[in-house]
């Protein structure tokens, strides 16, 4: 399939070096808000919305994982940035993985959240694709908001709660679900040992979506890999615990070469 034109946005430092952001499933850049001031303040930040999400294009499926790492290129080759650093969570973190194995050269250090190389069963997504299709994206909101952070935060902010499944519910069908698609149709699993960007792997430890044995499987298997387990975080592990994670990825991405 040919790569889109994603939608983005770039802020942070005009001179420093640049970071790509990339969302995860049902969500859009806003993923993003409670991370962007710290990074902003050390990078060149670059968030953009995965086909099918927010404001990029909605080609019809299904789409495979090369298909959203070919948008990536294209938004670097557009950009004309030749290496970048890649922070992705879940479908994101699927996406860094992808391309930092297909194109080593694009990829300077890599943080992968709250993801995996292989989330079975393939036959779950593609029923969560079919119900989207048939019912829209408003039929698993509250479902996916329930994995993304802790029920104690979802009870104590009806507004988070009700923000987030707006986010998802506002998430077109087609693109939601042609996603599904690319999770379903994806094993990353022979790729990890081919990945030489270092590898900063930060699981939630209360993440029902990915668990921490997905992030300890990538962080084994890269060729330089660590991993962080965030407690008290669900899948958006980002969004719910900024204070830890903020600084592991400033620290990841500007620690000295050895
Ligand atoms: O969040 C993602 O990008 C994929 C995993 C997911 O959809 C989490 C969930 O099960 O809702």
């Amino acid at each position: 399939m040919t790569a889109v034109s994603v939608h983005r946005v770039v802020t942070g430092r005009e001179d420093g070096p640049v970071v790509v952001l990339s969302n995860s499933l049902g969500s859009t850049m806003a993923m993003w808000d409670a991370n962007l001031e710290d990074l902003e303040s050390h990078f060149r930040v670059v968030r953009y919305d995965t086909r099918g999400h927010g404001g990029s294009p909605v080609p019809e499926g299904p789409y495979d994982i090369d298909d959203v790492v070919d948008d990536v290129v294209a938004l670097l080759d557009d950009l004309g940035v030749e290496r970048a650093h890649f922070v992705g969570l879940s479908l994101g973190g699927m996406t860094g993985m992808r391309l930092a194995a297909r194109e080593p050269d694009r990829v300077d250090r890599l943080v992968l959240l709250c993801t995996g190389a292989h989330l079975e069963p393939s036959s779950a997504w593609h029923d969560r694709a079919g119900l989207v299709r048939s019912d829209g994206t408003n039929a698993v909101a509250e479902a996916v908001v329930a994995r993304w952070f802790t029920p104690a935060l979802l009870a104590s902010d009806p507004d988070l709660k009700k923000s987030s499944e707006a986010m998802v519910a506002a998430t077109p069908a087609e693109g939601y679900a042609s996603c599904c698609e690319v999770i379903a149709s994806m094993d990353l699993r022979h790729d990890l040992p081919s990945i030489s960007a270092a590898t900063l792997a930060i699981a939630g430890a209360d993440d029902p979506a990915t668990p921490p044995p997905h992030l300890a499987e990538i962080a084994e298997h890269v060729l330089d890999g660590h991993l962080l387990v965030v407690p008290d975080a669900a899948h958006l592990a980002n969004a719910q615990q900024p204070g830890t994670i903020n600084p592991a990825i400033i620290e990841h991405l500007t620690r000295e070469r050895p």
